[in-house]
Order: C-alpha cells, then sequence, then structure tokens
C-alpha cells in the first residue's frame, strides 16, 4: 500500500493495520485540511520536523522494532503536523532537499490521470513540469484540499489556471531558471541541424560512411532573426552573435534600447522572415502566435530557410512545415517542442529527413533542473507557508468586499490596458505606463492595487506568456521594465458616500509610436479613458476624440472627416460579413471636421471586411481591436 492512498481523517493520524506493513515501517496518512489558513495559511506546527525518519515516500515513519505505542503516535504527531507534497515529475534533488525540510514529499512519476485523481485529495501541494496535465478534473478530485501547484519551469498550458482558480489553488512558476538552458538548446539545434549531426550520426551507426552526402552550411556571415526578444530570444541572440552571425530580431514588444544594448537590429515581422538564413522561435504561445507560421507565412520567407523552434510546438502550423519542407522552401527544421507531446511515432514532420527533432529537452539541464527545482521549492514552500508568491500566476487576494465594489472597475481597468498596448506601433516598445484615477473619494479610502494590476495585466498577457494577478502584477512589470505611476485626480464636490468609488480610469504609455495616430494624446502618448455605466465599462477617450462605447466583443476605430452616410456604409460592410454591431458612437473636434468612429462588433471581421472598411475613401486610418 503506498502512502498517499492510505485512508485519510482529518486532523489526525490514521494509522493503517501493522499486520499488512513489516513492523519496521509502519506507513500512515493523515490531512491538512485544517492546516492551511484561507490564502494558504500559515501551518503552525508545519515547521517542526519529525519524529522518525521521514522519506521521500512521504508520510512514511520507521520505528524500532519492539517500538512502544507512544513512540508510535509521537511520530505520527510529527508527520501530521507537516503538509504533503505531490512531486508528479523528476525534480532535481536541492529541491527536494527543500521540500523535505518542510513537508512530507511524495515522488510518484508517470502516473495516469486516474492515478493522479486519486492521490490528489492526501495532498497539500503538486509540483509538476511539462508532462503532467492539471485538468480540472485533477481540481475537482482534489475536494478543495489541494492548496498550491507549482510548475517546474515556465510554461503553464498544462495547467487548468481557470479551474484552479475557482478552486481556490495557487499556480506558482520558475520563470528564469532554465532560460540559459533552452537559449544553449536552441544554439546546439541550430549547429547540429546545419552541420546534419544527427543524420550523419544515425547513418554511421548503420555501418555507413558518408562524407559527401552530409556536407553542411555555415553559420558565420548568415543572418539570423530571432522571433520574440525576451528571456530566451536574448540569451540566444548573444550566443548567436559570439558566432558571427548578423542578428535581427522581432518583437512586438520588446524596447528597442535593450535589443541595440546587444548590437541587435528590431525589424518587422516580414522583414526578419523574408530576410533571414535561420529563424529561431523563443514567442510564447498566445492566440497571436498560435500557427503564426502557415502557409501564407512559409510563402515570404527567403528560399532554403532553416528553422529551429524550442518555444512551443502550436505556434506551427506543423501540417504547413511539411509542405514547406517537401518543397524545399525550407532546407531544414530543428524542433523540440511539437503542438501534441508526444508526437505520433510515425509523424511525417518527426520522420522527414531535413528535419532534427528533440523530446522537448530545451530545460534538461542538470544546472536549470537543480535551478528549477530550488525555485520551485522555495515558492511552494512561501506559498504553504501563507506568504505572496512573487511568481504566482494566477489567484488576486483582495479582501471580498473591496473586490466586489471594484469588481467593473476591475474589468474596466483590464479592457483599457489591453486597448492601449494594442494601440502601439510595432518597433516602438513601452516603458512608462501612467495611470490616472478620478474619483469623490479621499485618496487613501481607494485601494488601487488590484486597478493597477489588472492595467498592467492588460498590456503584459496579450503578448507574453506570463499571467499577471494582484500577487505577481508589480514584479512582471519591473522584470519587463514597465515604469507604472500611478495619479489620482480629486473631483471636488462629489459625495463619495453616495457616489461610485471611481468615476475614470485613464491609461496613458508615454514615449511610444501608434497604430493608429489619433489614439496619442496632444503631448504624444497613447491614451485611453473609461468609465463604468451602469455597471458596464465603457471606451469614453481615445487621444483627444471623445467617445462612447462598451467594451464589450471586440473593437473597430476609424478617423474620418465628418460627413454624413458614414455610420450607414460601415455597419453596411459590416453586417455584409455577418458581423454584429453592438455599440457605435461618434466623436468629432467640430462639424465637417475630424471624427472618431468607435464600433463595438460581437465577431471576429475577416480580412477582406477590414480591408473594405479602409477603402471607404473618408476613412482616414482605422484599426481593429480585441478586447
Ligand atoms: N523548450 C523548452 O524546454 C523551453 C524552455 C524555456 C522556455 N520555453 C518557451 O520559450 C518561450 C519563451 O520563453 P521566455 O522565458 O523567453 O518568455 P518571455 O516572456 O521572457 O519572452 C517572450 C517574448 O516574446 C515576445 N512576443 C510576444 N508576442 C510576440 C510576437 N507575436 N512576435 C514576436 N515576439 C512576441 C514577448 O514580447 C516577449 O518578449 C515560451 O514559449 C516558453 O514556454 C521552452
Ligand atoms: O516551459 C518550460 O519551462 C519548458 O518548456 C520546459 O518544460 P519541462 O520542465 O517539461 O522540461
Amino acid at each position: 500500500m503506498d502512502s498517499l492512498s492510505a485512508r485519510t481523517i482529518i486532523g489526525r493520524a490514521a494509522i493503517s493495520s501493522p499486520a499488512l506493513l513489516p513492523p519496521q515501517c509502519l506507513k500512515f496518512s493523515v490531512s491538512f485540511r485544517s492546516a492551511a489558513a484561507p490564502f494558504l495559511g500559515r501551518s503552525a506546527g508545519a515547521r517542526s520536523a519529525g519524529v522518525g525518519r521521514i522519506s521521500c515516500a512521504a508520510v512514511s515513519v520507521s520505528t524500532p522494532v519492539g517500538g512502544t505505542d507512544a513512540a508510535v503516535s509521537s511520530a505520527a504527531a510529527a508527520v501530521a503536523s507537516k503538509p504533503t507534497v505531490l512531486v508528479s515529475e523528476k525534480l532535481g534533488e536541492a529541491g527536494l532537499e527543500v521540500l523535505r525540510g518542510f513537508a512530507n514529499v511524495n515522488c510518484e512519476y508517470n502516473l495516469s490521470q486516474e492515478e493522479l485523481c486519486a492521490k490528489i485529495s492526501l495532498c497539500d501541494a503538486l509540483i509538476v513540469r511539462s508532462g503532467t496535465k492539471v485538468s480540472r478534473e485533477v481540481f475537482e478530485a482534489a475536494k478543495g484540499r489541494l492548496k498550491v501547484v507549482g510548475r517546474a519551469g515556465v510554461g503553464i498550458d498544462n495547467v487548468d489556471l481557470q479551474a484552479a482558480t475557482e478552486f481556490g489553488c495557487l499556480v506558482v512558476n520558475a520563470p528564469t531558471a532554465n532560460t540559459v538552458a533552452a537559449a544553449e538548446h536552441g544554439i546546439a539545434l541550430m549547429s547540429a541541424m546545419a552541420r546534419n549531426v544527427a543524420q550523419a550520426d544515425a547513418s554511421m551507426k548503420a555501418g555507413k560512411w558518408q562524407r559527401n552526402k552530409f556536407v553542411g552550411v555555415s553559420l558565420v556571415g548568415k543572418t539570423l532573426a530571432v522571433l520574440g526578444f525576451g528571456k530566451v530570444g536574448s540569451e540566444v541572440a548573444r550566443r548567436a552573435k559570439g558566432l558571427g552571425m548578423h542578428v535581427i530580431t522581432h518583437d512586438p514588444y520588446a524596447p528597442a534600447d535593450r535589443a541595440r544594448a546587444i548590437g541587435v537590429e528590431l525589424v518587422s515581422f516580414d522583414e526578419a522572415i523574408a530576410t533571414s538564413d535561420f529563424i529561431s522561435l523563443h514567442m510564447p504561445l498566445t492566440p497571436t502566435t498560435a500557427k503564426i507560421f502557415n502557409d501564407e507565412t512559409f510563402a515570404k520567407v527567403k528560399k532554403g530557410v532553416r528553422i529551429v523552434n524550442v518555444a512551443r510546438g502550436g505556434v506551427i502550423d506543423e501540417d504547413a512545415l511539411v509542405r514547406a519542407l517537401d518543397n524545399g522552401t525550407v532546407a531544414q527544421a530543428a524542433l523540440d517542442v511539437f503542438t501534441e507531446e508526444p508526437p505520433h511515432k510515425d509523424s511525417p514532420l518527426v520522420q522527414h529527413p531535413n528535419v532534427t527533432v528533440t523530446p522537448h529537452l530545451g530545460a534538461s539541464t542538470v544546472e536549470a533542473q537543480e535551478g528549477v527545482a530550488i525555485e520551485i521549492a522555495e515558492a511552494v514552500v512561501g506559498a504553504l507557508n501563507g506568504e505572496l508568491a512573487a511568481t504566482a500566476v494566477n489567484a488576486p487576494m483582495v479582501p471580498a468586499e473591496v473586490l466586489s465594489e471594484l469588481a467593473p472597475y476591475v474589468v474596466l481597468a483590464e479592457k483599457l490596458g489591453r486597448l492601449a498596448v494594442q494601440l502601439v506601433a510595432g518597433r516602438s516598445g513601452i516603458k512608462g505606463v501612467k495611470i490616472s484615477y478620478a474619483s469623490a473619494r479621499n485618496p487613501d479610502d481607494l485601494d488601487t492595487r488590484i486597478l493597477r494590476a489588472m492595467v498592467t495585466k492588460g498590456i503584459v498577457e496579450p503578448v507574453s506568456s506570463v499571467f499577471v494577478n494582484l500577487v505577481n502584477a508589480d514584479f512582471t512589470a519591473k522584470q519587463r521594465g514597465l515604469r507604472i505611476t500611478e495619479e489620482r485626480h480629486f473631483l471636488h464636490g462629489g459625495n463619495p458616500a453616495d457616489g461610485a468609488p471611481l468615476e475614470s480610469i485613464q491609461v496613458h504609455l508615454s514615449h511610444v509610436e501608434s497604430r493608429f495616430a489619433s489614439a496619442l494624446s496632444d503631448s504624444g502618448e497613447v491614451r485611453v479613458e473609461g468609465r463604468v455605466k451602469d455597471g458596464i465599462p465603457h471606451l469614453t477617450h481615445v487621444g483627444s476624440f471623445a467617445v462612447d462605447v462598451s467594451l464589450e466583443g471586440n473593437l473597430i476605430l476609424c478617423r474620418q472627416v465628418d460627413q454624413p452616410g458614414m455610420i450607414g456604409r460601415v455597419g453596411n460592410i459590416l453586417g455584409d460579413d455577418n458581423v454584429n454591431v453592438n455599440y457605435m458612437s461618434v466623436g468629432r473636434i467640430g462639424h465637417g471636421q475630424q471624427a472618431i468612429m468607435a464600433i463595438g462588433v460581437d465577431e471576429e471581421p475577416s480580412k477582406d471586411t477590414l480591408s473594405k472598411i479602409g477603402d471607404v475613401p473618408a476613412i482616414q486610418e482605422f484599426v481593429f481591436l480585441k478586447l
């Protein structure tokens, strides 16, 4: 019988029958449902470690042959006071040591989904890598006991965050410790691909000596496009420069000076893919980057390009890549990640002679795994102790009454952040963010932490793999070089007791270029303002223009010369594409002068429909924004 499938009772140890076990190793299991306070609470006895030997197999205690009942129950009490952590994938020893100093640790690898569900209600924390699916069923099966899921790595696409939040379970990750390992693997794959190392190795092991067949290409002097200039991408760029490559990068949200600092030029996506000999992918998998490499993109690359992917399989349409390899558009590919992992063994991509593959090894170095293990173990222990986790990825913590009052403003703040970031032109980068709140409340009575966090979330999430909440918002902003300032405008004359907590929120992004020039204020910053009307967030200003559109669905902003018939023309174009308009407003400078039309739409218009809107002669500029 293993320790986690043993009978559980709350608050005291349930000792399994000695008759079923060797007398030297009595096993028992306990539940800590009461040990964790509301937010993962502080478990008082958790640090007072043990009587007896507590092994990696969690709640396993040895007692000498003939040990007294008192000794057994004393050991039981010590174990009962510790939380239980299930580690479901291989974790570095140093991290296990940190965990063992605090908790009963159970390492059980390769669990099926059913086995994981069967054990989880006996665990306070679960630590995984990318191979364990922490689905809604797992949270349901935990029956409220699971307090923390620790992801020993960056990507948390294998954890159902929505379910975690619903079940009050904090999710933490280890975002930095495997950066260098991933970058090194990218460089290793690029070099191995260019020199046919894997193919030549297989050929020799098959008894052949094919020197002419495996002539490679050189890296020196070649152009490498790094797509995604975050933690891993910038380390790849640095290393590639050391190999004598000309490195360019595309990252719509990376500050230009960070790229300049290491001698890398920021270019547009089309320029990057059209001019490079090698492409290395380092962006997160988001709705925008999903299948960003597809038939259309491959048609624009330099013929014979070589592609490396150590990011996420889903950023490439794998069928399109096979076609591009077959017709020579792409000469070679080196892939560490796949849409489905593991991929089918007969996958035409994996079996393609011009493709080099590794089974998601980017983070798999001894050093990275030790680093990740320590990082995640400390985060999990801190969280079980009720401390704020800097790498938390879900679960905002705000008193219920504050949350309920601010609820519609929380939505407004996130949507304003989302709008603002989408209005920024590709290459200008974002550094300064100013949030202005107008309110009749005494500034001391207004807790804006969650609003600031939500603006940060709106700005960061659409463009990265980072998940932002109240816990990690400031940390994330700082890490990404965002300087967020807040300003409060006290509205005299209002009655704070009767009124809403806020009149309006403005988000300003300074020193950026905009995709929609009208979003720039007189002082040259992207500016959007919103209010809550009847509980619904509305956009009320874009740049210097007043508009009024509810922030639901998606948004089209058009600047045009004020003239009759514009609403009808654009409405008809959208109607022809079955796109439902849910809200529309026009704000203008003066009669017959410039005006801005803000159109809320339920569906996403096709490219063709958007270009028809752009073709309306009176429309000077327009932009489609996802809320
Ligand atoms: N293979 C592995 O084992 C392994 C290891 C570590 C990380 N990863 C993956 O690598 C990726 C990058 O990780 P990171 O830690 O550098 O993340 P990061 O958040 O530091 O960097 C991602 C960068 O991509 C940029 N970006 C977002 N949308 C983009 C777009 N449309 N085009 C170009 N750039 C865009 C962001 O601005 C950001 O700078 C993630 O997908 C991560 O899961 C894989
Ligand atoms: O997102 C990550 O950190 C990497 O993809 C590594 O995943 P792994 O921990 O399963 O190796």
